[in-house]
């Protein structure tokens, strides 16, 4: 594969930490950063220690001007490092966003009133197609907008959106129908229905989504912000009541000085989880960024995240886990009836259909057998659905139909038919268990025979099935298709289990059970009939070949249509569980050492006893609290890229990983912070 558009760039790239800096100056505005509420509260406490610092230049207040000065200087660096993790974990997500806008210039489109090649045309600006209109775009032409083939065949150029530099076929119906706006012509002509109003288009929604503009906290940001308002809040309400209290300790011991608001401001920042906070927003983003790189766009951050905790993956199959140009490649007569007579009768069945399938047979029709394609006057086309399994045609007052074996023989049952040919069940199963889809031809009451669709499995699908074993995840193949074919593709894929002959409503039905069963559902898919149960799916990732129902119906869109690719989604949802975890653990454990260090310089002048808890040594009373807040305001930068890049993934049981985790930061979080706080008090004392 040849990718010429997104060139793989560094999250620490020079001019993306450029743009980083300036735009966390940006994010400092309170109309913004109180989406963060301890960020804001940390914002809150550099203004108060800043008037402090003024006023005490101005000899107001009992606390030293160069103390509160730097104590001052740490808290505002300390949320500027907060926002500066974000803007730059949203940094090549922007970069990206600006390419594709200038991919998307002014273009004009040919509207055509009906959707056929011969209709009159007329030039408009892409700016006033509305949906439902349709436009005839030629080889060479920019596709003005998102749409759905409805004539024709073209071989298109997607590099635009997805990077992918080797032409796409895109047809009228079938799976392959959809177009995305700002992908390119480049042989043959087609119709295409729009179906985005401009401004909706998935370009887009890709812009505005990787440029931040659409992110919604997912739940588990949500409910892990609710817990650290609640320490905030509580670390608040211990800090204003050590004011009083100290007042009171200093008039009964009769020595020592009350604690100064500085100390208050400076102890609550250190005991409140600044470092989570700060690093929050930047996890989430950079996952989303880390899985654009990899050329899957996530419409919401809940879909990931749910990803991270999947039990059970259905696959569609055709166009899925096969290729899905399922090719007619063979005639195979039955009951007495020529090749010749079998040719003629498919074609008939497949003059008005549009499937890939449908175009297919009558393609081998006139190659192998020279007959014509000429449609009759009086013809009636019957169109495929996935209900009926059938399609076909009537003409001269008789009905050819092609389809499923059984839905075919079903037919043929009911217009009077009342045994059929003896060698029909062998034919069909012979190309079934070779993991072809048979398609019974007839006519009227009478079967003619069966064509043999052939599909391809993509590569090295077994290999990425066998992985996602390992990580416990089962995957189910659900397809229309006869048992047979199934269960031939199933096995040569390895899927874990199939369900065969499944309509769209059995497809939405298996997904309910699983969920019921509580288990984390994935569905890939897509056919238009696979959007109903992408869009139950708790990570629904549809095929960028796929149809625009089942595009819109998912929440995550693979532009590479890869179904293993729900592996790197897998992937990147647990990392950033994982991630969060653990510096939300790091970050809470680090108290611990914050304590030692704060308490006893705070309480020192009071309590003299309190010396022994000064296990770090630390200088002075002043250099240990200003150490403490220095330490919580680097630990920030130092854990941006742990924060960016992601826990490295382990392939573990779950409990293994929690235990693991849980004692690098755990432990981890609990003694770094001796350890830097000390190193940092041994600068600081030269100052303070
Ligand atoms: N154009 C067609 N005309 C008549 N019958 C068809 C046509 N295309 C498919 N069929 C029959 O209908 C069955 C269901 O097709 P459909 O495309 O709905 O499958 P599906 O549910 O999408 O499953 P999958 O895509 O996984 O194979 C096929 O297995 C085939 O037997
Ligand atoms: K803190
Ligand atoms: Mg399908």
């Amino acid at each position: 594969m040849s990718r010429h558009a997104p060139e793989p760039i560094s999250i620490f790239d020079r001019r993306l930490m450029c743009a980083a800096l300036v735009e966390s100056f940006k994010k400092l505005d309170p109309r913004t950063l109180w989406r963060n509420p301890v960020v804001f509260a940390v914002e809150i406490a550099s203004v108060i220690t800043l008037i402090s610092f003024a006023l005490a230049l101005g000899g107001v207040g009992g606390e030293s001007a160069r103390f509160t000065g730097l104590v001052s200087l740490w808290l505002w660096l300390t949320v500027i490092f907060a926002t500066f993790a974000e803007a730059l974990a949203e940094g090549r997500g922007k970069a990206r966003a600006a390419s594709l806008r200038k991919t998307r210039t002014e273009v004009t489109a040919k509207r055509v009133k009906r959707p056929a090649f011969d209709a009159p045309v007329e030039i408009v600006p892409a700016t006033a197609l509305r949906k439902g209109d349709c436009i005839l775009v030629e080889a060479g032409e920019l596709i003005a907008g998102d749409g759905e083939v409805v004539a024709g065949a073209a071989l298109v150029n997607e590099a635009a959106v997805t990077g992918e530099s080797a032409p796409v076929v895109r047809e009228a119906g079938g799976d392959r129908s959809a177009v995305t706006g700002g992908t390119t012509v480049i042989a043959n002509a087609i119709v295409v229905r729009i179906t985005a109003n401009p401004g909706e288009t998935f370009l887009d929604r890709m812009i505005s989504l990787i440029e931040g503009a659409k992110r919604r906290k997912t739940p588990n940001e949500i409910a892990l912000e609710v817990l650290l308002v609640a320490l905030t809040t509580v670390f608040l309400l211990v800090c204003a009541n050590i004011s009083p209290l100290s007042a009171y300790s200093v008039k009964a011991a009769g020595r020592g000085a009350p604690i100064s608001l500085t100390v208050l401001v400076a102890l609550f920042v250190c005991l409140a989880p600044t470092t989570i906070a700060a690093l929050l927003p930047a996890i989430g983003i950079a996952g989303m960024d880390r899985l654009f790189q990899k050329n899957v766009i996530a419409l919401s951050g809940r879909a990931i995240e749910a990803a991270g905790d999947v039990n059970v993956l259905l696959l569609d199959k055709t166009g899925t886990i096969t290729l899905g140009n399922r090719e007619a490649v063979e005639f195979v007569p039955v009951g007495g009836h020529s090749e010749q007579e079998l040719a003629e009768a498919a074609l008939l069945a497949s003059l008005t259909d549009e499937t890939p399938e449908g175009r297919s047979i009558v393609m081998l029709a006139k190659k192998r057998y020279g007959l014509e394609a000429v449609l009759p006057a009086d013809g009636q086309a019957i169109v495929f659905s996935a209900e009926t399994r059938l399609s076909g045609l009537d003409t001269g007052g008789r009905r050819y139909r092609k389809g499923a074996a059984d839905s075919t023989v079903a037919f043929a049952r009911s217009l009077g038919a009342s045994a059929t040919p003896a060698t029909l069940e062998e034919v069909v199963d012979r190309i079934a268990r070779a993991g072809a889809t048979p398609l019974v031809v007839s006519r009227d009451a009478e079967i003619f025979g069966v064509v043999n669709l052939k599909d391809i499995i993509k590569g090295g699908i077994q290999e990425r099935f066998q992985q996602l074993r390992q990580m416990g995840i089962r995957t189910v193949m659900i397809t229309g298709d006869n048992p047979l074919t199934a269960a031939a593709i199933a096995a040569e894929a390895q899927v874990d289990d199939f369900l065969a002959k499944a309509k769209p409503e059995d497809k939405l039905r298996l997904i309910k059970e699983n969920q019921e069963q509580g288990f984390m559902v994935a569905m890939t898919g897509d056919g238009t009939n696979d959007a109903p149960a992408l869009a139950q799916a708790d990570v629904a990732v549809a095929m960028n070949t796929g149809t625009q129902p089942a595009r819109e119906a998912a929440n995550i869109i693979d532009l590479d249509s890869n179904p293993t690719k729900l592996l790197d989604i897998v992937e990147v949802g647990k990392q950033i569980l994982m991630t969060r975890g653990n510096l939300t653990t790091f970050s809470i454990a680090n108290d611990v050492a914050k304590y030692f260090a704060i308490i006893p310089a705070m309480l020192l002048s009071i309590y003299p006893p309190l010396a022994v808890l000064n296990v770090m040594q630390l200088a002075t009373p002043r250099s240990a609290i200003l150490s403490a807040v220095i330490f919580n305001a680097l630990i920030i930068p130092l854990l941006v890229p742990l924060a960016l890049k992601g826990t490295k993934f382990r392939p573990l049981p779950a409990e293994k990983l929690l235990i693991h985790n849980l004692l690098i930061y755990g432990v981890g979080g609990m003694l770094a912070p001796f350890a830097g706080i000390k190193v940092v008090d041994l600068l600081v004392r030269l100052f303070v």
